[in-house]
């Protein structure tokens, strides 16, 4: 595997060398943008890991002269501190092939272990596959092909046998006959895994037929099956396009894991690891909306560290950073499961609570306030300005009503002496 890293630190240099020795892998490393682009016009190169902020442009420009290129086989593995959404997706869209958060160490680790392993041939993909035939002698000489090509073959005669199988297991193809023993045809066999939760209502399906004409074909595809292979079955065919439909699945479970990977990283904090502003956007107000159906209470706190510029000023931005990521903690260790942190940025932080009443949302800042008085983070004296709200059950109010109640909560805390915690209610409709 040929791995060129694109990364300007020398420190990080350092410790990115030492990640992929770990796993026997020996990259080139180049500091700039130019010498990257050289580099990949030289020699072919498997995969680039680049550094987002460059001194000359930033990392997705390699992505770019790439595609410029047409250079198809290069991936390019974007590092960054970066977390908004628009230039992750950005990115993306320039052919970068995956991102990892810098401070995720450990899923940098992964992903080269991963590369390490893997050497991806993408026509070689193997998988598991749920082979279903009443037929014993083909289902032997099926299976062993299937097997020999790589992938694990489970089988069983009939559909409600096969459905309590994919109940259990996470199958990446199911391959069966048209006419199965049991009640279960192996269309209706399709159509219960289509109506099945989740992932596995995607799981690809092939069906054998003996009936070759192409109104059953038709109507075999149309009923949701991925691909169709008619009796009698030429054994290489249907192991060929199985590799086929196995591919197709594990690569698109690879986006659909890199989606809900950016999203997650969309919406988390990259310094406290709290959820973000975007967050706030997506999900404040459905929770809000949930409290207004169900009638039950939602409160806000806002916390807003004190005099934080002075930690910064005095004992550098290090210091101060280690302060917001204790005082995360100190605010994660507080909610339950379903309160939600958020860091609104810089010094400020809101708690979203539902089925929190007033009294409890007074009790929870108090105990909050305490808390961080104690605690000291980063061995410093830090204060905090909590202002609080309430939507109590029963009643109705937009999230920017209550946001704005806490919010001047907190401007009257700081007005009044910082340190303390202030409630205002939420001003009701016109
Ligand atoms: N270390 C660090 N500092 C940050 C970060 N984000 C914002 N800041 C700093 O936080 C400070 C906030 O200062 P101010 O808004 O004046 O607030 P304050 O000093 O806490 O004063 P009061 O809120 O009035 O008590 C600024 O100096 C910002 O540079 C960050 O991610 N890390």
């Amino acid at each position: 595997m040929k791995i060129l890293v694109l990364e300007p630190s020398r420190v990080q240099q350092i410790i990115l060398n030492a990640m992929f020795r770990a796993c026997d892998l020996y990259p080139e490393f180049v500091a700039s943008l130019a010498s990257a682009m050289s580099e990949v016009d030289k020699a072919e190169y498997d995969c680039v890991f680049t550094s987002y902020s460059l001194k000359e442009g930033s990392g997705v420009d390699i992505a770019r002269h790439l595609k410029r290129t047409n250079n198809t086989k290069t991936s390019v593995i974007l590092l960054t501190t970066e977390d908004r959404r628009t230039i992750l997706n950005d990115a993306l869209s320039a052919g970068i092939t995956r991102i990892i958060p810098r401070a995720n160490t450990v899923e940098l680790e992964t992903f080269i272990r991963e590369l390490a392993d893997s050497d991806v041939d993408y026509q070689q993909m193997s998988g598991k596959v749920l082979f279903i035939d009443d037929d014993r002698t083909m289902t032997a000489i099926i299976c062993s092909m299937i097997e020999a090509s790589g992938s694990e073959c489970i089988s069983c005669t009939n559909g409600e046998e096969a459905m309590a199988l994919i109940a259990d297991n996470h199958f990446d193809l199911v391959i069966a006959d048209y006419f199965l023993d049991g009640k279960l045809t192996g269309l209706d066999t399709l159509l219960a895994i289509r109506q099945m939760g989740g992932k596995r209502a995607r799981t690809p399906v092939m069906v054998i037929s003996a009936q070759t004409d192409v109104e059953r074909r038709i109507e075999i595809l149309k009923k949701g099956a991925n691909d169709y292979v008619a009796k009698p079955v030429v054994e290489e065919e249907l192991v060929v396009r199985a590799n086929n439909l196995i591919t197709q699945k594990k690569l698109f479970d690879r986006v659909e894991e890199q989606r809900e990977q950016l999203r997650n990283m969309a919406m988390t904090d990259q310094l406290t690891a709290l959820y973000n502003r975007h967050f706030l956007v997506e999900f404040a107000p459905k929770r809000l909306a949930e409290a207004m159906r169900h009638k039950t209470d939602l409160s806000l706190m806002v916390v807003d560290l004190d005099h934080f510029k002075a930690i910064n000023d005095t004992h550098g931005h290090d210091r101060g950073d280690q302060v917001l990521r204790e005082v995360a903690d100190i605010l994660k260790s507080v909610c339950r499961k379903e309160d939600m942190a958020i860091r609104l940025g810089g010094e400020e932080f809101l708690l979203i609570l539902p089925h929190c009443s007033a009294e409890g949302v007074i009790k929870k800042a108090e105990e909050l306030r305490l808390l961080l008085l104690k605690t000291r983070p980063a061995r410093l004296d830090v204060t905090g300005s909590f202002g609080i709200t309430c939507l109590e059950g029963g009643n109705q109010a937009d999230f920017s009503d209550l946001f704005t109640a806490a919010d001047e909560a907190v401007y009257e805390a700081k007005d009044t002496g910082r340190n303390k915690v202030i409630f205002r209610a939420v001003a009701s409709p016109e």
